[in-house]
């Protein structure tokens, strides 16, 4: 689709007339949405001090195309000022695990409790764009009847669903080496959890660091994987969370950290063009730039922060609204500060840099709650606390230390088997 010109606009960005009524449709900006809401930065060109839109297609081909408006405004939304993402998206066994650190039995009933608890959290919106689930959650309703995806439409959170089948070994690459399952049958999964009410969708690929580690094989299976998600997952409508984690697990110092990760998201970003995955209708979901668990050299917060926005922004194309880092088993507090500093300091790239935390939102609110109902008002007030946190830390303004948790050590285990 080649380029036009279909209006000028006011200094405001607002639409004053458009030349062609044809050109009003779908999938041109500054028509189908408001200019304020786009990226006015390369679609406003100024000629003899008058501004002027510049409207392109999304040029994207397939079932993408009908959906490309809507995965846009949903990725922005995820992304926008001072909101981030709850990740509930635990399997069976994990919750189990998370449960069992505070004597609860892994029943559908205690699990339904307590994501009851979560979902039906007054105010949660206010820091929180999307959470994103696990299947069994998607399909069940609190114990008043209501759906979760109402419940959580009510806080004014988008409910995601998380449409990987887990981790695989890697056959060919070294023994700690994984793929990640679940492309089979992926289109129909992810049309029938868009009737259900899903917007978005995550796939989680693992990549581990060793003297051997990550082989190449292995980070091409991932990104491959990853690309071919997003892609099936956009064309039924939802915006799909690239996720490759590489694990915290290792001796290894922060620059070795930094070249995997540089190597891994371009090999992601090159099959997500190979695949034709609209960016801007995506989410990253990366670890930060952090050295091995077992590395001498541990680092300062300003360290991370420096690093991981140097990865991003070599790495990282400026379409891609959100970056939303995962926590790994850093401690609440951690991951906050992190997250803060990195929003404070002065980069280059356009994203919005926040969080998509499971653990790291988490641990405080479990052991407030102990499974118990009378638990339920200090165990929200908890995941509150730890929310407006990190919603905080996105803008650059959390003060460390200023809002209470639990999670003194954080969660990280090694060698963990997932
Ligand atoms: O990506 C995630 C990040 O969690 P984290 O912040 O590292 O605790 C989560 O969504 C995890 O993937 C999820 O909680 C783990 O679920 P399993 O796949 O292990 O059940």
């Amino acid at each position: 689709m080649p380029l036009a010109f279909v209006g000028s606009v006011n200094l405001n960005g607002n639409l004053l007339t458009t030349k062609s009524r044809s050109l009003q449709t779908k999938g041109f900006l500054g028509v189908s949405m408001p200019l304020r809401n786009s990226d006015s930065r390369d679609k406003i060109t100024s000629t003899r001090g008058k501004a002027r839109i510049v409207c392109l297609s999304w040029g994207v081909k397939g079932g993408v195309e009908k959906f490309a408006d809507s995965l846009v405004e949903t990725a922005r939304s995820i992304a926008s000022p001072g909101k981030g993402i709850l990740a509930v998206d635990e399997s069976t066994k994990t919750i189990g695990k998370r449960l069992a650190s505070i004597g609860v039995e892994n029943t559908e009933e205690n699990r339904q409790a307590y994501r009851e608890l979560l979902f039906t959290c007054e105010g949660l919106g206010q820091y929180i764009s999307g959470a994103i689930l696990f299947e069994e959650t998607l399909y069940q309703n609190a114990r008043n009847g209501k759906s979760f995806v109402d419940c959580l439409r009510s806080v004014g959170v988008i409910p995601g669903i998380k449409v990987d089948k887990g981790l695989s070994p890697l056959p060919g690459g070294e023994n700690i080496e994984t793929w990640c399952t679940g492309l089979d049958g992926l289109s129909e999964r992810a049309a029938a959890y868009y009737k259900q009410g899903a917007r978005f969708a995550k796939w989680r690929a693992v990549l581990q660091i060793s003297p051997e580690t990550p082989t190449e094989l292995c980070v091409q299976e991932n990104a491959r994987g990853l690309a071919r998600y997003a892609r099936t997952v956009q064309e039924q409508g939802l915006v799909p969370i690239i996720e490759p984690e590489i694990l915290m697990d290792g001796d290894h110092d922060i620059e070795r950290t930094a070249q995997v990760q540089e190597h891994v998201l371009a090999t992601v970003y090159k099959e997500c063009d190979s695949n034709g995955v609209l960016l801007e209708g995506s989410l990253l979901k990366p670890n930060m730039t952090v050295p091995g668990t077992d590395c001498k050299r541990q680092v300062s917060a300003e360290d991370i922060a420096r690093y991981t926005i140097r990865t991003m922004e070599r790495r990282v194309p400026s379409a891609v609204p959100g970056i939303m880092f995962l926590s790994g088993g850093m401690s609440e507090e951690e991951a906050s500060v992190y997250l803060n500093v990195m929003n404070k300091i002065q980069r280059r790239g356009p994203w919005s840099l926040s969080f998509s935390y499971g653990r790291a939102l988490q641990q405080s609110c479990l052991k407030s709650w102990k499974g118990k109902q009378e638990n339920v008002k200090a165990a929200q007030e908890a995941l509150l606390a730890r929310a407006r946190a990190n919603s905080k830390a996105n803008l650059g303004k959390y003060v460390p230390g200023s809002e209470p948790t639990l999670d003194k050590t954080g969660t990280f285990e090694k060698a963990y088997v997932y």
